[in-house]
């Protein structure tokens, strides 16, 4: 039974709660029909479970910004807690830990950021090797798959291990695989039912190949770990492991920090920068190849602005308007995690009037935001004059959220901005990329998963200069 006040749903039925009311593949058509029905905040109960949807702006504003704190948990017992076994810093509750290695984060990629070689010239350096791979494929066509994930991961790589791979390394190869497979496999059918009826959780169930892929992360992360202890001189950080270590040399009594936490909390980063920003890439030059009109005024402005310049840098944003639009409506479109991280309440509280216990699970449906009517210009199509206002100015709306808001909202949102915006420019401005004639009609239909990815597709290269 929903507790007094409780926002509304579905009838519950006993053990599965309303599991059988959902499309457990990929329920967000589901959560939309819901939200139709029951308004902008409503309840399922996930097995004996029950959980609070939100949905359009003004309810998600309520919840994660005026009343930040008191949404701010997360989900604990769950399948992915213990794939992550509580160590890292995305899944971790509202409290100490989740503070001390939340900041830790933040000053690592800005320290690194800042530092000798800046974050500007690590993801130059990283598209060079893109470039490279591109330059192979001119005047054919390739899938950019692999390749996007391979830039995401390396750019994050260089600040977690100082470091990056060769495209056909062992190391980025398993850990792209495991990430992408693990990102399909974690709020799929199989978890779904895990989290709701514990006596399945002993089972060999299909699911459990996401421990299997974290056991084969956790060891080449292992392995690199090692080698700083061994390699790293005390005070003289290279990279985020060092000042890891560094930081527990001196750590305090009380202190969150430990060595065994280290491995889970690198990967926690590691996956969130990579599977993010290359699905978002994905989905940009999806939409670009098939609009050529809008890859041609991206193609007339980044000339205009950077002329005979060596490269773009990110202040270059302030003069590409139209450029910045296109960056933002294909975040808008590609809704890249849908239903954002998971949270719960960290104390009773009410949200749009209703009564929301302490440790109730909060589902935040981003999809709402990014076509909610009455927020767009075009909610249902692709169209950069979203985020134009009538002297062509860049504009961003509120409702545009795909890095969620308050306490909890991405901590890689600077780090992924740069990436998307220089990567986008740099290839767009050498390279003409085409939806290849005997391809059939694009299919626009994204993967569920954790994150949306869309459907494998192939790309024509042309060099721009002989055009
Ligand atoms: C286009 C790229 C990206 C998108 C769309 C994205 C989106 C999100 C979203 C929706 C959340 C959940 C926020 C919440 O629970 O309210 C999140 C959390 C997080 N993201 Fe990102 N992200 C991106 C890139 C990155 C990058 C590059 C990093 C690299 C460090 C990163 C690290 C994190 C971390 C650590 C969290 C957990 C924050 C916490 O729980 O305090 N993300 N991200």
């Amino acid at each position: 039974r929903r507790p007094k006040n409780f926002p509304p749903g579905p009838t519950i039925l006993p053990i599965v709660g309303n599991l059988l009311q959902l499309n457990l593949e990929n329920p967000l058509k589901d959560f939309e029909r819901l939200r139709k029905t029951y308004g902008n905040v409503y309840s399922l109960f996930i097995g004996p479970r029950p959980a609070v949807f939100i949905n359009g702006l003004k309810a998600m504003k309520e919840a994660m910004v005026t009343k930040g704190v008191e949404f701010a948990g997360r989900p604990q017992d769950m399948f992915n807690n213990e794939i992550t076994e509580n160590k890292g810093v995305i899944l971790a509750d509202y409290g100490p830990q989740w503070r001390e290695h939340r900041r830790f984060a933040l000053m690592t990629l800005r320290n690194f950021g800042l530092g000798k070689k800046s974050m500007e010239e690590r993801i130059h350096d990283e598209i060079q090797h893109t470039i490279e791979t591109l330059d192979k494929s001119i005047g054919k066509t390739m899938s950019p798959q692999v390749m996007f994930h391979n830039m995401s991961s390396n750019i994050i790589c260089q600040v977690l291990f100082g470091t990056r791979y060769e495209y056909d390394d062992y190391f980025i190869k398993e850990v792209v695989r495991c990430f992408t497979e693990n990102a399909k496999i974690a709020n799929g059918p199989w978890v779904m039912l895990y989290d709701a009826l514990p006596m399945i959780r002993n089972l060999p169930l299909p699911c459990n190949k996401a421990f299997e892929n974290a056991k084969i992360c956790k060891g080449l992360v292992n392995r690199l770990v090692s080698e700083h202890k061994k390699t790293r001189v005390p005070g003289e950080p290279r990279d985020f492991l060092d000042c890891y270590l560094d930081e527990l040399a001196k750590a305090a009594e009380d202190s969150t920090f430990s060595e065994d936490k280290l491995i889970l909390y690198a990967l926690d980063l590691h996956f969130a920068g990579t599977d993010t920003t290359s699905n978002t890439l994905l989905t940009a030059f999806l939409y670009l190849i098939s609009h050529p009109h809008i890859q041609e005024r991206c193609h007339q402005e980044i000339d205009k602005v950077l002329g005979g310049k060596d490269q773009a840098s990110f202040d270059d944003r302030n003069d590409m308007p139209y450029v910045q639009a296109v960056i933002h409506e294909s975040q808008r479109i590609a809704n890249t995690v849908p239903l954002s991280v998971f949270h719960t309440t960290t104390k009773d509280t009410e949200l749009m009037g209703y009564s929301i216990p302490k440790g109730t699970m909060i589902i935040q449906n981003l999809t709402s935001l990014h076509n909610e009517e009455g927020q767009w210009k075009y909610p249902h199509e692709f169209n950069p004059e979203n985020f134009l206002n009538d002297q062509g100015e860049f504009v961003k709306p509120e409702a545009f959220m795909p890095f969620s808001a308050g306490p909890r909202m991405c901590l890689g949102e600077g780090l992924a901005r740069m990436e998307l915006f220089l990567i986008m420019v740099t290839l767009l401005r050498k390279f003409k990329f085409i939806w290849p004639e005997d391809a059939g009609e694009p299919d626009f239909t994204p993967v569920y998963g954790v994150t949306l990815s869309p459907r494998p597709y192939r790309m024509k290269v042309q060099l721009r200069s002989s055009e």
